[in-house]
């Protein structure tokens, strides 16, 4: 039977009962869905990968990001990460990536201006986890990534959408390709929601995660 679009917290419950009780350890999810955003660029938009910048928040999602810059570098393309998040509230995942690009030496920067030598953005600033209206630096770098020309490629969510309703949470990326995890979301199914995500592609929906519980 196909699976109804979920929640959040529907979301977070699925990962926590995959993580802790399954057992499947916390980054060998991120790695999966870091290698489906992988797979769907590099199948998906072979002719356009000259200058991929990949937007990180500090949080999960940007760690996601930051495991799609590794895979992406390694297989020889250009990539910058452009890094919005507060360091400080950076997660252990996103720790444990940003560990890993230091060793392969993919530049990174806090200069908005690297969008436009993008040919592929990477929207890694919010997935799930966005619970207030984007502002500040935020909100600026969102108004940057839609006043490009390249292909925007969301990781999970359009940055700026809620998962639940598809509302904007004041400003949200509007996005080529969607790339979300495990079950489709509400709010990529209404709203500005299924607007902004563009083309959407479930990854991983073949039996990691247990939807029984
Ligand atoms: N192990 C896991 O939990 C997995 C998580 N995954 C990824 O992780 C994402 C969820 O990660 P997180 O829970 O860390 O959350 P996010 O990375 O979506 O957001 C990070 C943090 O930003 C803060 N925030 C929310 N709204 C904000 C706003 N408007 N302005 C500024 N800060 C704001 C919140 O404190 C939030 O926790 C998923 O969407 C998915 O991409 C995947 O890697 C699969 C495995
Ligand atoms: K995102």
């Amino acid at each position: 039977m196909k699976q109804a679009p979920i929640t959040a917290e529907q979301m977070r419950h699925y990962d926590s009962y995959t993580i802790n009780t399954i057992g499947v350890p916390s980054l060998v999810l991120m790695e999966r869905a870091a290698l489906a955003v992988r797979d769907e660029i590099l199948n998906a938009f072979p002719l356009n990968l000259g200058h991929v910048v990949v937007v990180a928040g500090s949080g999960n999602n940007g760690g996601d990001g930051l495991d799609v810059a590794r895979l992406l570098h390694i297989a020889g393309v250009q990539v910058t990460i452009l890094n919005v998040g507060n360091p400080d509230h950076a997660s252990d995942e996103h720790k444990v990536q940003d560990k890993i690009c230091q060793y392969y030496q993919i530049p990174q920067t806090t200069d908005l201006a690297v969008l436009k030598q993008a040919t592929l953005i990477v929207d890694a600033m919010f997935g799930i986890g966005i619970d207030r209206p984007v502002k500040g630096n935020y909100a600026d770098a969102i108004k940057a990534i839609n006043d490009c020309d390249a292909v925007v490629v969301a990781v999970d969510m359009p940055s700026g959408i809620n998962t639940d309703s598809g509302e904007v949470m004041g400003v949200a990326v509007k996005a080529t390709t969607t790339v979300t995890f495990a079950f489709n979301k509400v709010g990529l199914t209404k709203g500005a929601g299924q607007k902004y995500a563009g083309r959407i592609i479930i990854a991983d929906d073949m039996g990691t995660y247990a939807t029984d519980k």
